[in-house]
């Protein structure tokens, strides 16, 4: 499997690559070249035709990022869910989507490509989360919740069974989300308000 991003997520990612038993191969970066310790990897700029057949990862923890890359590069994308992570058998996963370990999804969620379920983060049952959404570590999202593409939704956040978070929001770190969210909005507390 080959990496794009050689960051704090990127080591996440080689992490779970590993207990997966697979081996990273390349790491791409166009802002970091040289050598990363993970593995010794010797971190090169994105060219297509490296190792052209192997599955591609994009391993940054920025939404837009990622996104940005994934509309650029010209790999197939595989997918990378730790063994110690609870996934559904029913539950659907798009490509380059990265379950951390510990993260539980529940029966009849959808989980869309490029997605991060972050370390120990909760999506019960028959959630709906769109293309290049972070989940990040320990969010506990409650049934039926639909989040919008490029959406973060903070470390620790709670959100309300039934909730839809519009695109492009970010959902403060500890927020506990009880109403719907509109596109673009930037919410915090307890219970969670727009302030931007
Ligand atoms: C493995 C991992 O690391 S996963 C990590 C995933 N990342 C996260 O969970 C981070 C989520 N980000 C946050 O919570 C951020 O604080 C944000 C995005 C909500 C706000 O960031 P900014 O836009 O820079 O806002 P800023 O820091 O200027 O704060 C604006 C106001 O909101 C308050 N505020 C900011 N974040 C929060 C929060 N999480 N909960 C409650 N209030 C908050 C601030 O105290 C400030 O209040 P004031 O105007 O009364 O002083």
């Amino acid at each position: 499997m080959l990496i794009h991003g050689a960051g704090g997520h990127a080591k996440v990612v080689v992490s779970i690559l590993s207990a997966c038993g697979e081996r990273v191969t390349g790491v791409f970066d166009d802002n970091r070249i040289g050598l990363w310790q993970p593995g010794a990897h010797v971190i090169r700029p994105y060219t297509p035709d490296f190792k052209g057949s192997e599955k591609l990862i994009i391993a940054i923890g920025n939404n837009q990022d990622r996104k940005r890359i994934a509309d650029s590069v010209c790999h197939a994308f595989g997918k990378a869910i730790h063994p110690a992570a609870i996934v559904d058998n029913t539950v659907v996963i798009g490509e380059g989507t990265v379950i951390v370990h510990g993260a539980i999804v529940q029966a009849g969620s959808c989980i869309g490509d490029h997605v991060i379920v972050n370390t120990g983060a909760i999506v019960d049952h028959d959630c709906l989360i769109s293309d290049f959404v972070h989940i990040a570590s320990a969010a506990t999202l409650c049934g039926s919740v639909r989040v919008g593409e490029c959406t973060l939704v903070g470390a620790g956040s709670v959100v309300a069974p039934g909730i839809a978070i519009g695109k492009e929001c970010v959902i403060g770190a500890g927020a506990v989300v009880v109403r719907d969210v509109p596109d673009y909005a930037k919410v915090v507390g307890n219970p969670a308000r727009v302030i931007i």
